[in-house]
């Protein structure tokens, strides 16, 4: 069971930035992601288009944000579950929480800080008869540990970014790489497209397109794809360890929905006069996931919310101890594993 005083669902930049806002009060937090890496829509959607609307950053790409909220909450060494969802909740008598993932990790939390975006990000994923028998068994959806992939024979389907990069990225470790797509035409970079062919001949990526996938065959594990021409029909059994359709991601709300919270148009309606608390107590929703009146979804916005967030959370974690905060500085802070580290921390006036 991973213990912690902050329950963090979503590492997105909301939830990174809370991270950082916790660590100032010396709250300790652990981050559940359903994606194999931090950084939520940044990371997943557009890491290479530039913002410019943070504050004191006239331009910065979305992945290099993503990288400096991961350095600025470094010294709070926050925990991470990552590649799994945040699937059942359940509230202890002495008011903290058990959040179970989809995979049984456990985690236990006084507050929940629900971060979740638009949703967790579910794969979509190719209508194909027995396609549930073999995932875990040959078939993946994401790419989360790339090394599994060694000397094994690789089939991606997809057309854009996801497919072109990870063919090209495995075409140096597996020991053959298909890609297949429906289309001639890639709807990825120009350069990742470019690569791909240079790849193909040189004989390190086999391209088979227009096709698609049609039938997945093996006893226990997958060992043999079935792939049709869309153009002439034409079908061929090609032998595969492992098949990973990237046909991209679609976000849901998900099993958050059935918490028992008050949801309003997909999002979670919290209390924006005071700090972003749901309906239940202890739970509270910051970021692109919530809702209340003049919500905008940009990431300023969840900073703030995160912000708030945390001080409502101090006060209900130690409602006897009364505090000003006025401004952040340096010093040290004691990491979770005991070690001291030289970190911001918060100037904090004790009223109490
Ligand atoms: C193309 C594009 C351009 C944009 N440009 C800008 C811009 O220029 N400026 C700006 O301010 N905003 C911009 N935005 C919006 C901005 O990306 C969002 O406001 C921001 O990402 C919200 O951050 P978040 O952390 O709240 O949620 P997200 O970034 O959506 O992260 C939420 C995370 O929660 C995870 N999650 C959800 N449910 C679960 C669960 N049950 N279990 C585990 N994990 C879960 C998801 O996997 C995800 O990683 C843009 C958005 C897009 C799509």
């Amino acid at each position: 069971m991973i213990k912690t005083d902050i329950l963090i669902i979503g590492a997105g930049p909301t939830g990174l930035f809370a991270v950082f806002e916790a660590g100032l009060l010396q709250l300790k937090c652990h981050l559940i992601d359903a994606l194999p890496q931090p950084g939520g829509q940044c990371s997943e959607i557009y890491p290479k288009k530039p913002i410019y609307d943070i504050p004191g950053f006239p331009e910065v790409l979305a992945g290099e944000l993503v990288d400096n909220l991961m350095e600025q909450i470094k010294p709070f060494q926050p925990g991470f579950t990552l590649g799994e969802r945040a699937e059942k909740i359940e509230k202890l008598e002495d008011g903290s929480f058990i959040v179970t993932t989809n995979k049984g990790t456990q985690h236990h939390a006084p507050i929940i800080a629900i971060a979740g975006g638009l949703g967790s990000f579910e794969p979509r994923k190719p209508l194909l008869a027995d396609l549930s028998k073999y995932e875990d068994n040959g078939v993946a959806y994401m790419i989360k540990e790339p090394e599994i992939y060694r000397d094994k024979k690789v089939l991606i389907a997809g057309g854009g970014d996801s497919a072109l990069d990870w063919s090209i990225f495995l075409a140096d470790i597996a020991s053959e790489v298909t890609l297949v797509h429906r289309r001639n035409e890639f709807r990825g970079a120009l350069d990742s497209v470019e690569k791909v062919q240079q790849l193909k001949n040189q004989g390190r990526i086999n391209l088979i397109t227009p096709s698609e996938v049609v039938g997945l065959h093996g006893d226990e594990k997958l060992e043999k794809v079935s792939i049709k021409r869309t153009d002439t029909s034409e079908e061929i059994d090609l032998e595969v360890d492992n098949f990973i359709p990237l046909f991209g991601l679609s976000p849901k709300l998900g099993p958050i929905a059935d918490w028992g919270l008050e949801i309003e148009k997909n999002a979670i309606k919290v209390d924006n006069t005071l700090d972003y608390q749901t309906n239940i107590p202890g739970i509270y929703a910051i970021g692109d996931v919530n809702t209340y009146p003049g919500k905008l979804k940009l990431i300023l916005c969840g900073f703030h919310e995160a912000t708030l967030m945390c001080q409502s959370a101090y006060q209900r974690i130690f409602p006897d101890k009364k505090y000003v905060m006025k401004y952040t500085t340096v010093g040290g802070v004691t990491g979770f594993d005991g070690s001291k580290k030289e970190a911001p921390k918060a100037v904090i006036k004790s009223i109490d």
